[in-house]
């Protein structure tokens, strides 16, 4: 049965350093896939290894369902919480064949026979492994032990389980079929699922909601679309999708959903929070994609032409506008342009950020250009 998981006020301290976890609190639902993301050193791993129970918290609570497994005066010890655990590095046992690793918890649990050969013959089966019982890990692919893996899950019927980075070890290509054997191994345990990852399209590919991470506290979580398209700080609006933020005059005071603003010298209508309150006059940020804006718009700001690739459906540019040196943007173009030729952009839309999103900080960062 899918257990839900809660998180309140958890910080974990280690010696000599800032708090891996400050101040956490999150809700997990019982059966859904959340991604944890974010840079390395952010405290995805800390989080994962608290949920199994590796890691105690220095404050805070943890909770699955109803029952408290770590707090004052608290801990169900990792054995107890009846987790599975999915690593980078599959944990197989080489000595045993697949067969003999995917029925080892059934083993621990005391299934005997016919039933537990069914059970390992089911779990292989679902992750496209029949046959397979006979070999040694060590005669598999990366992906296939990775399946393994999975299939030893599976087999444990587990209501909660994490995932450590399950894919680094394998090659982009793999990657990309590994990720639908996870959407039907979520689909069919129908288990909570916690996948650690620091690669945003695996986690919004994959997950129903995702919480993003930066120095130990979550900055948003959301569904993947509103990530994109509602980030809540600007932060969020940078890492994910490598979104631009530029400083916007408030015209008219938002309304339900919408807002007019005039940034890099044009007016334009923006996309808000319903309920946002900023006066008119107020200065706001705005995050902008590529799509957008749009090429040879008359109306337009201008701009100046810095790079155009061909990408086969569209050119992608990265343009200056004359109002804002040194800001570089994103626009996808129906034509190539030359390097330096000047072109007016269109404004169709853009995303208000909240208030309470971090200062902006102007020149845009080349790495917001990847
Ligand atoms: N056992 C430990 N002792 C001391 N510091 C630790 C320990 N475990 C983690 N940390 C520190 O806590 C912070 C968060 O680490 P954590 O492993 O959770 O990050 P992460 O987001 O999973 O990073 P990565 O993607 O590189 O695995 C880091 O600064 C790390 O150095």
């Amino acid at each position: 049965m899918a257990r839900s998981i809660h998180l309140r006020g958890v910080t974990r301290r280690f010696p000599n350093g800032p708090a891996a976890l400050d101040d956490v609190s999150l809700d997990i639902q019982a059966g859904e896939f959340l991604a944890l993301l974010g840079p390395s050193g952010c405290g995805k791993t800390t989080l994962l290894r608290l949920i199994a129970g590796f890691e105690a918290p220095t404050d805070g609570t943890l909770a699955f369902d109803e029952r408290l497994v770590a707090g004052p005066g608290c801990f169900v010890q990792p054995e107890a919480r009846q987790v599975a655990i999915v690593f980078q590095s599959y944990a197989l046992w080489p000595h045993m064949s697949v067969g003999e690793n995917v029925g080892y918890p059934l083993r621990v649990k005391g299934l005997r026979g016919a039933e537990r050969a069914r059970k390992v013959a089911e779990a292989l089966a679902a992750v496209d492994l029949s046959g397979f019982e006979g070999r040694r890990p060590a005669d598999l692919s990366g992906g296939q032990r990775q399946r393994v893996a999975l299939a030893r899950c599976l087999a444990m019927e587990p209501g909660i389980v994490l995932l450590d980075e399950p894919l680094a070890n394998l090659d982009m290509h793999l990657r990309a079929s590994m990720e639908e054997t996870f959407r039907a191994f979520h689909r069919r345990t129908g288990a909570t699922m916690v996948y650690v990852t620091h690669d945003q399209a695996e986690a919004m590919a994959m997950a129903d909601r995702v919480a993003v991470m930066e120095r130990g506290r979550i900055l948003q979580v959301s569904a993947p679309a509103t990530l994109y398209r509602e980030p809540a700080t600007e932060a969020v609006a940078r890492f994910i999708g490598h979104g631009h933020v530029v400083e916007a005059d408030i015209l008219l005071s938002p309304g339900q959903g919408h807002a007019r603003a005039r940034l890099l010298g044009v007016e334009a209508d923006l996309r808000c929070r319903p309920g946002l309150r900023l006066p008119a006059g107020a200065r706001g940020r705005v995050c902008l994609r590529a799509e957008d804006l749009e090429a040879d718009a008359p109306g337009g700001f201008l701009a100046r032409v810095l790079s155009s690739t061909f990408k086969g459906a569209h050119s992608r540019l990265v343009v200056e506008p004359l109002a804002a040196p040194g800001l570089r943007l994103a626009v996808h173009a129906d034509a190539p342009y030359a390097e330096g030729e000047s072109l007016r952009v269109g404004l169709k839309g853009g995303w208000l950020l909240p208030e309470g999103g971090e200062a902006a900080t102007l020149p845009v960062r080349e790495a917001a250009l990847a």
